[in-house]
């Protein structure tokens, strides 16, 4: 028998009850979902990460959706208990669904939402800063200053590495990918190269006008290229930015090998997903390369970080912050609740999940649609004609 966790009720006599694992950032999403009939409950148990048997307590007997998080385990033991409360749809409170069995869902007929596009600037400005900050050394001069060790201006205190002219290396030119190689490459000047098993075609038409546009102004252009390999783009880059999603192709795509690959001075930055390097051949390859840099939001392990991580003063190390501003998660929650809400209420599937402005707009109602099920084909979902 699960143990009870602590909730906070609102509208207690609506019709569909809808549970999120964790208080959400805004009041919007509540109020969509009271508007429509939703008695809502949230989990304000104190425990950070919740166990599998913390949310069988929550969704219990009767449990039309739940909102979840990229913390929790959601598989065969969850899916289940949700179709056996008579669930019918899931959210995570996030783009990236690695935490989440889709085939476990399919099979229980369960909608698993995520939240895509809201949080793509955000997240590229964070590894945008994640890389100015190793490139200039912020951190450790920071601590620096704080140590009451400044004596005065020095010519050698703190050189770190110019972006401008250098090169950027993309792995996963996605949505995120995208916008962090338009940030360093109009920001910077950096010239670009990316491995993505797709062609972003609209990121090299930017490249090439904004090259087109510093020519016409006699400076120097910027360039593009799609490097066939990932190898290629260690080798060549300056700056290297990990954007892709975790899955079995990705697991420690950064491992021993590709990172001896890598320019001594490299930097390296990961806003993806922790495993998507082999944390523990990266501590190694730090101690052994003092001139190398890594800006890190994720971790393999998390919350926890590889023996010796944190003492490697080329580490530059965030709490998987990178969606973090009031704009993107009040954004996320509010695509989370329509995702459930939308497949409680039948509602079909919004036709393109690049495009979900409309659904955050405060002034007018959300369009009757889910903004974004990843297993709408599965579960053969109508279409939002909108
Ligand atoms: N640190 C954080 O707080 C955040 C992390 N993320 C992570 O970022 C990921 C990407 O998000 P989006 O850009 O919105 O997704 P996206 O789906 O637009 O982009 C992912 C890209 O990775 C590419 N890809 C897949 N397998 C690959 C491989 N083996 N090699 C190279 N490229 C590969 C895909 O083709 C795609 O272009 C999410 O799945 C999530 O895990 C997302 C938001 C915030
Ligand atoms: O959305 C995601 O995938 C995150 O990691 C948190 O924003």
């Amino acid at each position: 028998m699960a143990k009870p966790v602590q909730i906070e009720v609102w509208n207690p006599n609506g019709k569909y009850r809808v549970v999120s694992t964790k208080p959400m950032p805004g009041t919007r999403w509540i109020n969509l979902l009271i508007e429509q009939d939703c008695r809502v409950e949230i989990c304000t148990e104190k425990k950070t990460i919740l166990s599998v048997e913390d949310i069988v307590a929550l969704i219990g007997e009767k449990c039309d959706g739940v909102i979840g998080q990229l913390t929790e385990d959601w598989g065969e033991v969850l899916f289940s208990a949700l179709s056996r409360a008579g669930g019918k749809a899931f959210s995570n409170m996030a783009v990236g669904y690695n935490n989440v069995d889709v085939n476990a869902a399919n099979k229980y007929g369960i909608a698993v939402g995520n939240t895509p596009g809201v949080l793509t600037e955000t997240t590229a400005e964070l590894a945008a800063s994640l890389s100015l900050a190793a490139a200039r050394r912020i951190v450790e001069a920071d601590e620096f200053m704080r140590a009451g060790r400044y004596d005065g201006w020095l010519p050698n205190l703190f050189v770190g590495n110019l972006l401008k002219g250098q090169t950027v290396g993309v792995i996963g030119a996605g949505r995120i990918g995208s916008a962090y190689a338009r940030m360093m490459v109009e920001g910077f000047k950096m010239n670009l190269i990316y491995f993505d098993l797709y062609q972003s075609t609209r990121l090299e038409k930017f490249v090439t006008a904004y090259g087109e546009f510093l020519k016409a102004n006699g400076e120097v252009p910027v360039t593009w290229r799609r490097a066939s390999s990932m190898d290629e783009v260690l080798r060549e880059a300056d700056v290297i930015s990990l954007h892709p999603v975790l899955d079995k192709t990705t697991f420690h795509l950064v491992n021993k090998e590709s990172l001896k690959a890598m320019k001594k001075d490299a930097i390296l930055i990961n806003c993806s997903r922790g495993p998507v390097i082999d944390e523990a051949a990266l501590v190694e390859h730090l101690k052994e390369n003092p001139m190398f840099r890594v800006g890190l939001d994720v971790f393999e392990d998390e919350p926890y970080m590889k023996p010796g991580l944190a003492d490697m003063k080329n580490a530059i190390i965030v709490p998987h912050i990178a969606s973090a501003s009031k704009w993107t998660r009040e954004g996320m929650a509010t695509l989370a609740a329509l995702n459930v809400l939308g497949k409680i209420k039948q509602y079909p599937v919004w036709a393109d999940p690049n495009r979900v402005e409309p659904f955050l707009d405060e002034n007018t109602p959300p369009p009757a649609a889910s903004p974004s099920i990843v297993n709408a084909k599965a579960l053969a979902l109508p279409v939002s004609k909108l």
